[in-house]
């Protein structure tokens, strides 16, 4: 095994958006970040520059709380001058109807049951949400080339997009030799991770993935983790994170 070969893999979800501050399901909707996800972008690089992981290549998604947040990390690290990919793969998982609604209310108005089987389940998406509504993209330009807009997915059909283009795009950079930084979702981080460590169907349900904190992979060649889970780089204010984003309907 030469994993000294290998680049580094880091993983960020964007810092803390409008929507997450005020509790509501955003998926593909573009909302910007707060004061408190701009500061969480500024010491995500800061992180990654005192544990020298420091980016060759950025990947993020489409929408600008992910490319924000890549932008202040990058800057305070140094190293906004890397070259950058964006792609609607990275995007999160599309929330169909529930975009623009809140999670307490939206708890409270279906049950625990049926919220947490839309938030966490892997195959039940929420219902689709309508074309042309406020919070639908079916007619965004930055989305003009996909075949088929999402009106909605359930984390199976994040996995079904963003897989491929892991095993043919993003992974090739590790396999170059190059350190490799990823901001993009809650969801579609989960999609990822479940891919790197094999986390079951069941156990995905469990994972939850803080806003702002890098979380970085070691791969071996066959770009299985050689530490499982990964590695947040402030392992405390994680923890203390995925309890927060687990027990969002409570609020
Ligand atoms: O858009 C969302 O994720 P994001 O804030 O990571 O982009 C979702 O609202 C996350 O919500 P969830 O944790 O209830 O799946």
């Amino acid at each position: 095994m030469n994993a000294m070969s290998i680049g580094t893999l880091v993983l960020l979800r964007h810092g803390e958006s409008e929507w997450n501050a005020l509790n509501l399901f955003t998926g593909w909707v573009d909302v910007h970040l707060t004061d408190k996800g701009m500061a969480e972008g500024k010491r995500a690089g800061e992180l990654l520059a005192e544990h020298n992981l420091l980016p060759d290549v950025l990947y993020t998604s489409l929408l600008r709380r992910a490319i924000s947040t890549a932008n202040l990390a990058l800057d305070a690290a140094d190293r906004h001058w890397i070259p950058v990919v964006r792609d609607w793969r990275l995007n999160e998982r599309h929330y169909g109807a529930l975009q623009g609604k809140n999670k307490a209310q939206t708890k409270e108005e279906y049950g625990n049951e049926q919220f947490m089987l839309w938030r966490r389940s892997y195959d039940t998406p929420p219902p689709a949400i309508e074309a042309g509504s406020e919070y639908s993209q079916d007619t965004d330009p930055r989305y003009a080339n996909l075949d088929e807009v999402p009106l909605t997915e359930c984390l199976l059909d994040v996995v079904k997009r963003l897989i491929p283009y892991w095993e043919d795009t993003i992974s090739q950079e590790l396999l170059a030799g190059r350190n490799v930084l990823v901001t993009a979702h809650g969801n579609s981080l989960r999609a990822l991770v479940k891919h790197l460590d094999g986390i079951s169907d069941e156990d995905i349900a469990g994972l939850n993935i803080p806003t702002g904190i890098p979380l970085r992979y070691d791969l071996d060649e066959n770009l299985k983790p050689l530490n499982p889970g990964g590695t947040y780089l402030d392992p405390e204010a994680a923890a203390a994170g995925a309890a927060a984003v687990a027990n969002q309907g409570g609020k």
